[in-house]
């Protein structure tokens, strides 16, 4: 028999349920922030989390999400992820830290993913979120060729500019066969701590009528609110504050949504089967 040269297709990963992309086309617009915000409300919620940070040329998961030590390299050579916050993380910030820019060809690039997923001792998982760079490029053609995705987020915020790219986000998921389970709106608006009064920097209600048109669910808006930045920047993302706190109930409602439409479409819940 032949052997070395068979293409190898996706595999799914042992032991990890739903694997969740989240994207924006456009850079700046909060990825990152609602990548760490949703998987610390993911595990808070009481589901196991992994967040792979896919954005190889700017890691700012391991700041954001307060974890900055190398992780462990186990005696089979695998990598064990770090732990922070009830989540486990991984980062090309977490191997090359420091402020020296990554230079890397694309093959590179395509192990570094591959050894992402199955390298990293994930264990059982019931939600991988991946965050992947801005742009439109190779981190998803590796992340699609290496495992089987169950869908993808799409985060703008609501400026023409920002929709634009999240509109080439959607095509390219769309030419990738992997379904976009929603898309959300980030620094949606602005509430004035003096007036109370709703401000609208960046023209709310755009990400909305583009999920519209695009037939695709709207999984809700999550303002621009200072303590959000700074929970960022402090490694304590706002999150943590729990589902019952309303300053943080979009992060809440739009993980609930997210986890629902995952788990529908790979049917790996513990209680989609159930017969009531
Ligand atoms: N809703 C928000 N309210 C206040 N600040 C926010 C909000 N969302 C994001 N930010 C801040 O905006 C900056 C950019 O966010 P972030 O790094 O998450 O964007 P990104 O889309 O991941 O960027 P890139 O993909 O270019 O790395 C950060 O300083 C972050 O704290």
């Amino acid at each position: 028999m032949a052997h070395g040269h068979a293409p190898q297709g996706p595999a799914s990963l042992p032991g990890v349920a739903n694997i969740v992309a989240i994207g924006s086309g456009k850079g700046g617009v909060g990825k990152t922030t609602l990548s760490v915000n949703l998987a610390v409300a993911l595990a808070q919620l009481g589901y196991k989390v992994g967040l792979l940070d896919a954005d190889i040329y700017g890691p700012n998961v391991p700041l954001m999400m307060g974890s900055t030590r190398q992780p462990k390299v186990l005696p089979n050579n695998n990598i064990e992820p770090n732990l922070a916050h009830g989540v486990k993380v991984i980062s090309v910030g977490l191997i090359s830290p420091g402020d020296k820019p990554l230079v890397m060809r694309g093959p590179m690039l395509h192990q570094i993913i591959r050894q992402f997923l199955q390298q990293v001792e994930w264990g059982e998982l019931d939600f991988l979120l991946v965050d992947l760079p801005p742009g439109t490029g190779d981190v998803v053609i590796s992340l699609v060729q290496t495992v089987p995705l169950t869908g993808a987020v799409v985060v703008s915020t609501p400026s023409d500019v920002s929709l634009q790219d999240a509109r080439k986000a959607l095509e390219m998921f769309h030419q990738v066969n992997v379904e976009v389970l929603g898309i959300v709106e980030n620094m949606s608006h602005f509430t004035c701590p003096h007036c109370h009064q709703e401000i609208d920097i960046f023209s709310k209600g755009g990400a909305e009528r583009t999920a519209a048109q695009f037939n695709l669910p709207f999984l809700g808006s999550v303002e621009l609110d200072p303590e959000i930045r700074r929970g960022g920047d402090t490694g304590m993302p706002l999150a943590l504050a729990g589902p019952e706190s309303p300053r943080v109930a979009h992060f809440y409602s739009v993980a609930r949504q997210i986890a629902e439409r995952a788990m529908a479409i790979s049917g790996k819940a513990e209680n989609i089967f159930e017969i009531s």
